[in-house]
């Protein structure tokens, strides 16, 4: 009988294969800090990225996409109504979208945009520690910005709780990358802690989550954790070429790009918690 690590890596395999035969279209309404580095990860994963967020385009554009990606990095007002509609449409057209709920305990108005957002049945959130631990309590304060600090597994209860409560994934990333369905729980392994030095990395891998989601929409859990764990395993890759962030950042993309099967099935490490 196959074994649980050889399940997994095999499962990654199919879905960044997949990935690079469908090539599908993953609308992004994100920061303007991931913009850049967000498109070039999923053009490297072989998905087909649009950074579409005008409320007047929405109407067509979202119903013909086959997943979406918000990200409230740079919320404001002006963006949040877009934000909404295009979840609508998503969720109507039956398309998966993943929420990325950046710093949501930074202010009041972004919690309550991200705690809207949830309403709007979200089939993955993939957060920090802190992120997914401010959304599980509704409350403001717990974040330093943007960083994590907290460790992922400190928020295990948390993104458990979350999930049953919305009917959905909740990955929670670090060290340990936890993605749970509310029951199962799995720890994703892979990366390198410098990946936490390159701004937009967790809003690249959540656009990662939502391709993979796009291939696979019927197992999401299975796609939101090997999205994670390839992204890591691109990462280690990359690390033996990389200098620092800099270098890292173009040897990820590269890295990510160019793996192959074998890398993948020897190096994927998910493990049931
Ligand atoms: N200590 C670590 N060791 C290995 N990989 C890590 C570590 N910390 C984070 N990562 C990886 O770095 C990536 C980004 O995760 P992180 O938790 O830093 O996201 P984030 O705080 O949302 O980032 P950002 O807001 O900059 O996009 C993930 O792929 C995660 O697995
Ligand atoms: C640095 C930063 N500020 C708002 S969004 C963002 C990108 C990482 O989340
Ligand atoms: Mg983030």
């Amino acid at each position: 009988m196959e074994d649980e690590s050889t399940k997994w890596g095999s499962t990654a395999w199919t879905h960044l294969s997949s990935t690079r035969q469908q090539s599908p279209l993953i609308q992004c309404i994100t920061n303007f800090v991931s913009m850049d580095l967000m498109a070039n990860t999923l053009l490297s994963a072989g998905a087909s990225p649009a950074m579409l967020h005008s409320l007047q385009e929405i109407p067509d554009f979202t119903p013909n996409i086959h997943a979406l990606c918000i990200n409230v990095g740079t919320l404001t007002s002006d963006w949040l109504p877009a934000m909404k509609m295009a979840a609508d449409f998503a969720f109507k057209a039956g398309k998966p979208w993943v929420l990325d709920p950046v710093a949501a305990g930074a202010s009041s108005f972004r919690l309550e945009a991200c705690l809207e957002l949830v309403k709007l049945k979200p089939c993955v959130i993939r957060g920090n520690g802190s992120e997914i631990l401010a959304l599980f309590m509704a409350s403001v304060g717990s974040s330093k910005g943007v960083d994590s600090t907290h460790d992922s597994t400190d928020a295990i209860d948390a993104a458990k709780a979350l999930a049953e409560a919305n009917g959905c994934i909740v990955a929670v990333s670090g060290a340990t990358d936890i993605v749970t369905d509310g029951k199962r729980v799995v720890g994703a392994r892979n990366g390198v802690a410098m990946l936490q030095k390159i701004t937009a990395t967790g809003c690249s891998v959540t656009a990662l989550i939502a391709a993979f989601v796009a291939v696979d929409p019927v197992h999401a859990f299975e796609a939101t954790a090997t999205a994670l764990s390839v992204f890591g395993v691109a990462a280690e890759m990359a690390m033996d070429f990389a200098k620092g962030p800099a270098s890292l950042r173009m040897h990820l993309i590269d890295s990510l790009h160019g793996l192959d099967q074998s890398t993948v099935l020897s190096r994927v490490n998910i493990t049931s918690l």
